[in-house]
């Protein structure tokens, strides 16, 4: 059966870039639309000529974004001067796009308050805008903002302002649900009216997120009948955010609801290389990722309940929608108080460590592990701590240094000029191969101090330590009151572009922080493959 065509449109670079704290450089929007023109993207919008430098400036460039048309946003020409007279609108045509797509008010009340004109002028803006853009001869598309709700208050006009840019030769119709309120039952009912006067392979969906329903509206419009969806990456975009491509790719491409229905451009490749383009933004725009991202968090597939566990390890499918190579996530089942014997088994596999399901040693290894999480450690976001306290239990983890005695000092004093600084020292003593050795550094606090100390002299060990950074560093304080604990989280990370996540656990948090540096150092030791002193 031959399946029909639905096109990804991809607005991270206009509309992801008008997300609270995102603000790309040229060059970022350069390596986003490099990404997603090898994953097939069929329309990327470049974002809006004239109004910032680094738009106009973007398509400028020369570019190799694959098949994907890229495409200039702009507004429909101001009301009170013609289409050739207005600057705005000119600056956008004369942008190097491929595609135009113009945004167009489709609601009475916003024509009314937020444009003040009247709503035929507003309707003449719309019909002379895509006429001058159409007679450029690139491919032009209008966002019909606030359509959804223009449509509840007043049908005629919000379907009158779609009309008038088809009739003049838009090539894409986007019905926007610009303040994302829209619920999926409404989106189905209301693009299935719009389909009765324009037809389905001319619509498109713009939804934003504001409900939590963006990727639902979207796929609700598909199956009314839309033929074109725009998203962004990882939902960035205006408050909420919008459809979240991430998201909706793999569902397209995988569910055979619209999988069997529906061709889309992107690549099984580029499928593949999902979770790696997210995590890449995530790093471009210094977020953390979101661990519970549909699709592409990192616990997207992983099984922390003893009884999961033990059906994946029979069936992955008995606890997985898709399987997570499909778009380069990957499973994994965590070790920590909620699991049994299964899950533990399946990590010390993952870890490369032969055991026997019957050795002695698991069932220790299993007290040990729900000891220490009751007393406050948590192996499910620690991996490299786990996988130390394992080899440790199973006799593979050699003594490469021992920390003899530290030290930290936080002094506030006046320095040289007089001005007020807080100072913070430490000093760690270490044995490496029988030789004492003791290290002194400054830091801005006093775990930095500790960190550069424990760091700066290791001896034989120094060259397999070189390159490891600390990345993040969580505190969390357990129990409350008096008797609380502190946990403390590090993740760290090497040039091989490894990263991993070590913890501790103490009263007292220098001692937490201390424990969680030792493990980054020694499992960074193990990995490396350091030999035993
Ligand atoms: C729903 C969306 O996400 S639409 C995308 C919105 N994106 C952006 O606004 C980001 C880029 N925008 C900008 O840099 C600026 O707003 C510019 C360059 C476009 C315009 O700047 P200015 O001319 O200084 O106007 P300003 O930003 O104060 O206000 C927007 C103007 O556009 C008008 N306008 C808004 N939408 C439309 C439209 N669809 N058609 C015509 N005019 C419009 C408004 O009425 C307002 O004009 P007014 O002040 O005369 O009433
Ligand atoms: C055009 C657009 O971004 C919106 O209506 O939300």
């Amino acid at each position: 059966m031959s399946r029909e065509r639905l096109y990804l449109f991809d607005t991270t670079l206009r509309d992801g870039q008008q997300t609270a704290g995102v603000d790309f450089a040229l060059e970022e929007k350069l390596i986003i639309a490099r990404e997603l023109g090898a994953m097939g993207m069929d329309y990327i919008e470049g974002g809006f000529p004239g109004a910032s430098t680094t738009d106009t400036a973007f398509f400028a460039e020369e570019r190799d974004f694959g098949k994907a048309r890229v495409t200039a946003f702009g507004m429909t020409k101001r009301a009170g001067r013609s289409a050739s007279n207005d600057p705005g609108l000119q600056t956008v045509l004369a942008a190097k796009s491929d595609a135009f797509c113009f945004v167009g008010k489709s609601w009475d009340y916003h024509v009314e308050v937020a444009l003040g004109v009247t709503l035929d002028e507003n309707l003449a803006a719309i019909r002379d805008t895509i006429k001058a853009a159409v007679s450029t001869g690139r491919e032009t598309m209008i966002d019909c903002e606030h359509f959804f709700d223009g449509y509840k208050a007043n049908p005629d006009y919000a379907l009158s302002c779609a009309k008038a840019a088809f009739e003049e030769g838009a090539r894409w119709i986007v019905l926007c649900d610009t303040n994302g309120g829209t619920l999926p039952h409404e989106v189905f009912a209301i693009v299935s009216e719009v389909k009765k006067h324009i037809p389905g392979e001319r619509l498109g969906i713009h939804a934003h997120d504001d409900a939590g329903c963006a990727v639902a509206n979207s796929l609700a419009a598909v199956s009314a009948g839309v033929r074109q969806i725009q998203g962004t990456l990882n939902g960035l975009g205006e408050r909420c955010g919008n459809a979240n491509l991430i998201s909706l790719i793999p569902t397209l491409k995988l569910k055979p609801e619209f999988a069997d229905k529906f061709e889309i451009g992107i690549s099984d490749d580029g499928l593949k290389n999902l979770t790696h383009i997210s995590r890449q933004l995530d790093e471009m725009l210094n977020r953390n990722p979101n661990r519970h991202a549909p699709y592409v968090g990192a616990n997207a597939f992983v099984t922390k309940a003893g009884i999961h566990a033990s059906a994946i390890l029979k069936d992955p499918r008995t606890y997985e929608h898709i399987p997570p190579e499909a778009v380069g996530n990957r499973r994994r089942v965590m070790v920590s108080d909620q699991g049994g014997r299964s899950s533990l088994l399946a990590e010390l596999e993952r870890i490369g460590l032969q055991v026997n399901k019957d050795d002695p040693r698991i069932a220790r290894l299993l007290d040990t592990v729900r000891e220490r999480e009751n007393a406050g450690y948590a192996y499910d976001g620690a991996e490299a701590s786990f996988e130390l306290l394992a080899r440790r239990a199973l006799g593979s983890v050699p003594d490469y240094f021992d920390v003899d005695s530290f030290r930290t000092s936080v002094e506030r004093r006046h320095n040289a000029m007089g001005e007020l600084v807080t100072v913070c020292e430490a000093v760690v003593k270490v044995t490496v191969k029988g030789e004492a050795r003791m290290s002194v550094a400054e830091g801005n606090g006093p775990v930095n101090a500790l960190d550069v100390a424990l760091r700066k002299d290791l001896g034989i060990y120094q060259p397999f330590i070189n390159d490891l950074k600390l990345t993040d560093f969580k505190v969390r304080i357990l129990n409350g009151g008096t008797e609380a604990v502190t946990r403390v989280t590090i993740e760290s990370a090497d040039d091989s572009g490894d990263v991993w996540t070590t913890v501790g656990v103490s009263p007292n948090i220098i001692d937490a922080s201390f424990q969680a540096l030792v493990d980054s150092i020694t499992y960074k030791l193990v990995k490396s493959g350091a030999p035993a002193p």
